[in-house]
């Protein structure tokens, strides 16, 4: 599997906790038929019928009253109109519609998106405000975000250093710079007033490890390694941190027990960072591959045992997927395995002249029936190939 690039064990720490022997007993014993007999992995299934009716419950809920996720609301769209996608389901009118007028209160007239009506603007749910709407992608929605307050709006978010803040008089972190820096790739506001610098700060976030941390100097973590990654591939920079060692550590952060990936070095797996840490192999191999080196087509993650632990580990027998066998399941967890999956089943590969990701040799790769394969997924955006490519057109008219 990493036959192109080699990593040395003995570089990483190896001790095994209690709390990871136990999700290996678990694991085991969902694994357990396959490991008997392995050519049943043939015949596992993803669970559509019963991972759409979750969502489409979640839909039907979309409304005031989720108080303790009331700043989570552009999210919760987010997780489930992508959900929905990926499966290949479309959105009831009905619904479609209720989505953008509930996201059009979200919009700040100052610029930006809250988490509810009336918060404050936040670079978060701004990408999720914006790309649910490019996932909905009728004219309706695209033509909800004001390009020019929210532009100006992001002007404000960043910092000399080239960071950016969550919002006006808050936290910095390279959630932020990613946030910002799709949300204005998507809506073609990537201007030099907006990016000059910003991969200064980004390449102070890379950790001795070789993952990133969420600011300089703090412990290196697949979510926030997923936005500087994505972040600096927009700004066309990767080629100013260390790829090679980033490559071995989110190789090294896949289990090999399980075969889903932790978020950091000694801790648990979980099925969130088959994407977070999953979608950064096609920017990884993107990166590795502008530098001359070689990488096999089938690339730098093993994708099989992502899929056998998705399959087999994460999906709740109601509906909905979650982190690992004993948890419920979430909207954020199913959006996240879906999207991991997703970038596990299609080999994505940097088209220059197109400037976008394209796929190839589609579904060689997925585990199961055919009925397991989902729609591809931007790697950097994550949100469909064909919705982005849309959504990026209106905006450049
Ligand atoms: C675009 C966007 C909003 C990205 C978010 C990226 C992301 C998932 C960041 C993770 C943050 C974090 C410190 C998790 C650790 O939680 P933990 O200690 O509970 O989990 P762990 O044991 O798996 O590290
Ligand atoms: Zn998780």
């Amino acid at each position: 599997m990493f036959d192109q690039l080699h990593y040395d064990d003995d570089d990483y720490p190896t001790e095994t906790s209690d709390t990871q022997l136990d999700t290996e007993d678990t694991c085991l014993s969902y694994f357990a038929p396959f490991r008997t007999d392995p050519s049943l992995f043939r015949y596992i299934r993803i669970n559509r019928e019963a991972h759409v009716a979750y969502l489409m419950r979640a839909l039907g809920r979309l409304k005031p009253g989720f108080v303790s996720l009331d700043a989570s609301r552009a999210w919760i769209c987010f997780w489930t109109v992508h959900s929905l996608d990926l499966l290949g389901v479309a959105l009831p009118t009905g619904d479609s519609t209720r989505i953008i007028n509930t996201l059009s209160r979200f919009h700040s007239p100052t610029g930006g998106f809250g988490g509810g009506p009336g918060q404050l603007p936040h670079a978060l749910p701004t990408y999720a405000a914006v790309h649910t709407l490019a996932i909905i992608g009728s004219n309706e929605a695209l033509n909800i975000v004001n390009r020019d307050t929210l532009y100006k709006w992001l002007l404000r978010l960043k910092q000399p250093d080239g960071s950016f803040v969550v919002h006006e008089g808050g936290e910095v972190d390279v959630r932020a710079s990613y946030c910002a820096l799709a949300t204005a790739r998507l809506l073609n506001l990537l201007t030099p007033e907006l990016t000059t610098g910003c991969s200064d700060f980004l390449r102070q976030c890379q950790t001795y490890e070789g993952g990133f941390g969420g600011v300089p100097a703090v412990e290196a973590h697949g979510g926030y390694s997923f936005c500087a990654l994505a972040a600096l591939d927009i700004l066309d920079a990767t080629n100013t941190v260390d790829v090679e060692s980033l490559a071995k550590w989110t190789a090294a952060r896949q289990m090999r027990f399980e075969g889903g990936f932790q978020g950091r070095t000694n801790k648990l797996v979980d099925g969130c960072y088959s994407f977070w840490q999953g979608g950064a192999f096609p920017l990884l191999e993107k990166a590795l591959r502008g530098t001359g080196r070689t990488v096999s087509p089938d690339g730098l993650m093993g994708r099989v045992p992502l899929q056998q632990y998705v399959l087999a580990c994460c999906q709740h027998t109601t509906g909905g997927l979650k982190d690992k066998p004993e948890k419920s399941p979430d909207f954020y967890h199913t959006c996240y395995v879906l999207s991991g999956m997703s970038i596990a089943q299609h080999e994505y590969v940097w088209d220059d002249v197109d400037k976008e990701f394209k796929v190839t040799r589609s579904a060689n790769h997925s585990l199961g029936t055919d009925e397991n394969i989902l729609h591809p997924t931007d790697p950097v955006h994550n949100i469909r190939m064909d919705k982005l490519r849309l959504a990026m057109q209106y905006y450049r008219r």
